[in-house]
């Protein structure tokens, strides 16, 4: 809900909103040039009195004297019966320069407060308003919802690319286009009449005037005490009208003053409801505060970046979620079908069951397990559908689910069935399906059909589960459902290097080039048949498709496309088919592979440390994670390998990386050496180090084989015993991140 709230409004107005912020920032700079144009004497400094005086006696024909909200004075004068207007100096009197508000302001202005469209416009510029003011609402949840609560709000985000962006800048901009949006919504809404508007009335003209002769303005008494920087305007008599007085507006309040004995005839002080309404102005333009309208601009210049970004997030969510026809409102849904997924197959089978579900007369709603409601009242069937991610973990649109759980109240005629989709080939087969069940049956709910898991996605196992079902909820379910194969991309290796044949453990790092033009209609139309590599980051997988038609195999990957190339690091497996494919390339060779992004293994932003863990090939994405490091930010590297001189995997680039602080200490354990060490040891050794940078905030990534990453763990969790925390902890809040295999 708060994210359709954040993301419909967002992309149907982004237009608008992006020209209301960006005509806002332009109209920012105005108070800070006026100022930078006028002469601001110290507060103290020059009287009313002092001014007008000097102002006189340089334009004798004097009408007013305005004092504008950035502090510049400008003088209306009439000279030979012609009006003219002039900055001038405070403390001379003099001119500056002709007084003439800029006509690209005015019309930028113009288009900021109505889209150039009169009452229409700036009607839609109040919506705009209030929009904006909803989207800075929904975004600072969806920030906190992120980052794990309101006091996490400062940490470092984990992910990439445009998501993070959208997230960083947000976070930088959110206090300055809230209070835009909230001062530009209320000013709009007393346009409107929908608030009441306080107007500014000063006092009636005095009964009695003493139409004396008229001193010289400088020696006037009420001006003298009245200080420059209060001062607002000044209203000259007629001349040759003894019965006529000055007319005197401060920012208290304003009143007429005698123009022959100086005395204050009638003052009205200001209205609080008037003052407030000032306040308002100014904290939305800047007026009087130039430093606030410069923080304010740089806020309103970030929105046609979260604009862009946004609408990209929103776009491919939605293509990844591929939107569901029919699908029922949470409250009216007889059946419910929940979806985890990662790489998005397990939706395709989802989507299946919901048609067929339909088809068969059943209201259905279908959403992601993250979004599991607190209770379904309509509901009699409930049905889970998951992979399985990392080492028997949670893929990404299932990880708030078991913590959702503890909340879910399930009706007494709920039946739920779970359907786990995994490879055979992880040692943890399915295990976060199985997890669910165990889960939902300790919640005491029955059971309609007790689980099953499908290996690699087969269509046989799923149509034969429908069978069942189908026969359990009385109406058959035909369900036909075979996923297409991930697109694949052509790559040619052009280098290899290889590590660990004297030790027992063949290593390679393998590098490949697009070998035939990019395939997207974006990329033909950029590059023009340019042979480039699809966009990734060092983290995401490599999809490699062995020959003989077998299911593909993932490889963590070691550069970014930006890198120009996409590197591997691949470990001989005694009898493993595809690495050892891989093994037998040679350069010029080609493969065929496809990208999937894995977004939730990624090094956060910032300052913080982060604590890189691995053992042989799961060298690879972190070498990745440390070359794209070119913002030194504190990055400590913990590698094992057998012996320094057979597979110590990327020494000279890691020597580099030393040299030109990309790296700021590196750790590494041979256990084949004569100190036969692993990587835990070596933790072991830097505990307090590894507890210091922990308690700064820390984040740690996991690379390499579970053997390693589970003993990894315990050294880790006895390092953080005496913070009075844990790995689970730091999972949670996004600091423990895993990439095992
Ligand atoms: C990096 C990675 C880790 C995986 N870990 C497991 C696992 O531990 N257990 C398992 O049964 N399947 C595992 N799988 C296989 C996926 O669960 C399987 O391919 C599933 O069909 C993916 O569905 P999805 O695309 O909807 O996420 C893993 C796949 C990848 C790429």
């Amino acid at each position: 809900m708060l994210r359709q709230l954040h993301g419909l409004p967002g992309l149907l107005v982004a237009l608008f909103l992006v020209t209301l912020a960006v005509t806002g920032a332009v109209l920012a700079l105005a108070p800070a040039m006026d100022r930078a144009a006028a002469v601001i004497p110290a507060a103290g400094e020059v009287s009313v009195a002092e001014l007008a005086g000097r102002v006189v006696a340089h334009y004798p024909g004097t009408e007013q004297i305005v004092r504008g909200p950035s502090g510049g004075v400008v003088v209306y004068y009439n000279r030979d019966g012609r009006p003219g207007a002039d900055l001038v100096n405070p403390l001379t009197g003099e001119g500056i320069a002709p007084y003439e508000p800029s006509a690209f302001f005015i019309w930028i202005r113009d288009l900021h407060r109505s889209f150039l469209l009169d009452d229409a416009g700036r009607g839609l510029a109040g919506v705009m308003a209030a929009v904006m003011l909803l989207l800075c609402i929904s975004g600072i949840l969806l920030l906190v919802r992120r980052t794990g609560g309101w006091k996490a709000l400062l940490r470092p985000f984990a992910g990439s690319g445009g998501k993070r962006i959208h997230s960083e800048l947000a976070r930088f901009a959110v206090l300055g286009l809230l209070l835009s949006a909230l001062t530009g919504s209320y000013m709009s809404a007393q346009r409107f009449g929908l608030l009441p508007e306080t107007p500014e009335t000063g006092p009636t003209f005095p009964a009695e005037v003493s139409g004396g002769k008229p001193a010289p303005v400088a020696t006037l008494g009420a001006l003298s005490e009245v200080d420059l920087s209060e001062f607002r305007e000044l209203v000259f008599p007629y001349p040759d009208d003894p019965q006529d007085v000055y007319s005197l507006t401060t920012s208290g309040g304003s009143g007429f003053v005698d123009q022959a004995t100086g005395e204050l005839l009638k003052y009205q002080p200001r209205s609080g409801g008037s003052v407030f309404q000032q306040w308002m102005i100014s904290l939305h333009t800047g007026e009087g505060l130039w430093w606030l309208g410069l923080i304010l601009g740089a806020a309103a210049l970030t929105v046609p970046v979260l604009s862009v970004t946004g609408i990209s997030i929103w776009w491919r969510r939605r293509r990844s979620s591929g939107q569901i026809p029919d699908n029922a409102d949470v409250s009216q849904a007889e059946a419910i079908i929940l979806v985890g997924s990662e790489g998005n197959t397990t939706r395709g089978f989802a989507r299946e069951l919901h048609g067929s579900l339909n088809k068969a007369g059943f209201r259905v709603h279908c959403s992601e397990m993250n979004a599991l409601a607190d209770h379904y009242p309509q509901a009699s069937l409930l049905f889970v559908l998951t992979s399985t991610y990392g080492d028997g973990d949670a893929p990404a649109s299932a990880r708030r689910f078991m913590a959702r759980l503890s909340d879910f109240r399930g009706e007494k005629t709920l039946k739920y069935a779970v359907l786990g989709f995994g490879d055979s080939q992880f040692p943890n087969f399915c295990q976060f399906a199985l997890d669910v069940d165990g889960a939902l049956a300790s919640k005491g709910l029955s059971q309609l059909q007790t689980i099953e898991l499908i290996d690699r996605c087969s269509a046989t196992q799923f149509s034969e589960w429908g069978d069942k079902v189908g026969e359990l909820i009385g109406t058959p379910l035909s369900l036909s459902h075979d996923p297409l194969p991930p697109p694949t991309v052509k790559l040619e290796l052009v280098e290899r290097a290889d590590y660990g044949l004297a030790v027992q453990a063949p290593t390679s790092i393998l590098r490949f080039r697009a070998a035939e033009p990019g395939r997207g209609r974006w990329p033909k139309f950029l590059f023009r048949g340019r042979k480039i590599l699809p966009p990734f980051d060092a983290g995401d997988l490599l999809g490699v498709m062995p020959p003989h038609g077998q299911a593909a195999r993932f490889y963590s990957l070691a550069s970014s496309a930006s890198d120009g190339i996409l590197e591997i690091c691949v470990r001989k497996q005694p009898g493993g088919l595809c690495s050892g494919y891989l093994h037998e390339l040679r350069p010029g060779d080609c493969i065929d592979g496809f990208i999937r992004h894995n977004p939730g293994f990624r090094p956060a932003t910032g300052n913080t440390p982060i604590i890189l863990i691995g053992a042989g090939a799961g060298i690879g994405p972190l070498t990745g994670f440390i070359r794209k490091n070119t913002e030194r930010h504190p990055m400590y590297l913990y590698w094992g390998g057998r012996s320094s001189q057979s597979d110590f995997l990327y020494q000279p680039e890691l020597g580099r990386y030393l040299e030109d602080h990309r790296l700021t200490a590196l750790n590494t354990a041979f256990s084949r050496s004569d100190e036969r060490v692993y990587v835990q040891d070596k933790l072991r050794q830097d505990q307090i180090a590894v507890r210091q940078m922990v308690e700064k905030g820390a984040q740690i990534l996991v690379c390499g084989g579970r053997d390693m990453a589970a003993g990894v763990m315990q050294v880790i969790e006895d390092i953080l015993e005496p913070l009075r925390t844990d790995v689970e902890t730091l999972r949670a809040e996004g600091r423990y991140l895993e990439d095992v295999y």
